[in-house]
């Protein structure tokens, strides 16, 4: 055997140590989320993931492959990140409720928690449209974009294990949350109408609260709205004075309890 041979069996052994330490690795992550479940942990514990990371940046400081090494680390944590995703959610996890409940906020955070794919509705129709929601409503008027709404939210139903935000108006029409049903749990955010104001008081990016931004009027539109958002839900989060690690928390407790009523 030349040298060459030799190294490239060197290698493989390497790499046999390394799907071995992989296995091994995504095995323990499975016995930490079999353990938090049994004695009702929090799913989420981002304090301990910055520990870790502390950990590993302390372990490569000197390192030569260090970058190369991070990157290997980030992939290795994205993937535990999609096992425990895959294992606690099969479906899609949509998020309904008012202007200003949270729903931006919290499918974000879930999606980087969980490495799951995000589809932020609002965000999506304007991307296509080449306009904002505010330009849209302007240009088109409200219909046209209830039916974009409608038509994005079908073509979403190809897929699952993802976290779709829908606009606060989403829900308002039966054919869409026949559509959000087939393959999503639909979670209602909620929140107060003092809270609202005091979370969108000074956004411009809602053209429904567009000169009506005041409690009265956001009490209202809640108060018509109410009954069909709470149809749609399967379960509901109220997110006053929370924060967005316990709402996220709360969020995934509620659909997991859900799953166990249903088998
Ligand atoms: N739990 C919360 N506590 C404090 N502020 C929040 C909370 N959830 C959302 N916000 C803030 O409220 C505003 C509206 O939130 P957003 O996620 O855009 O709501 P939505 O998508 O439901 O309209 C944002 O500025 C966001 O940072
Ligand atoms: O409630 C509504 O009818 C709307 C909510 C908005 O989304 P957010 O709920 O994310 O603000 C956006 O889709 C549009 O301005 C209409
Ligand atoms: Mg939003």
């Amino acid at each position: 055997m030349n040298d060459l041979e030799m190294y490239r069996e060197q290698l493989a052994i390497c790499d046999d140590r390394i799907i071995d330490a992989l296995v091994e690795r995504n095995a323990i992550i499975e016995k930490i989320m079999a353990y938090k479940e049994k004695y009702g942990m929090p799913i989420l514990q981002p304090a301990q993931e910055a520990k870790q990371k502390r950990r590993l940046d302390e372990k490569l400081k000197d390192n030569k492959y260090q970058e190369e090494i991070q990157d290997v680390f980030s992939r290795i944590l994205r993937n535990s990140k999609r096992i425990q995703a895959r294992k606690l959610f099969s479906y899609n996890i949509v998020l309904i409720g008012f202007m200003g409940a949270g729903k931006t906020t919290i499918s974000d955070y879930l999606s980087t928690m969980f490495d799951m794919r995000l589809v932020e509705m609002d965000q999506e129709i304007a991307e296509r449209e080449e306009m904002s929601i505010p330009d849209i409503f302007a240009t088109y008027g409200e219909e046209y974009f209830r039916n974009l709404e409608t038509s994005l939210l079908r073509e979403l139903q190809t897929g699952k294990n993802c976290i779709i935000s829908c606009g606060g108006g989403v829900a308002m029409r039966e054919e869409n949350v026949t559509e959000m049903k087939k393959n999503g749990r639909v979670v209602l955010l909620t929140a107060s109408p003092e809270t609202i104001h005091e979370r969108v008081k000074d956004s411009n990016d809602r053209p429904l609260l567009a000169g009506n931004n005041s409690v009265e009027y956001i009490a209202e539109l809640m108060e018509k709205r109410r009954e069909k958002y709470e149809a749609a839900a399967d379960v509901v989060v109220q997110t006053d004075n929370k924060s967005i690690l316990e709402i996220c928390e709360e969020l995934i407790s509620k659909l997991t309890e859900l799953d166990k009523s249903d088998v």
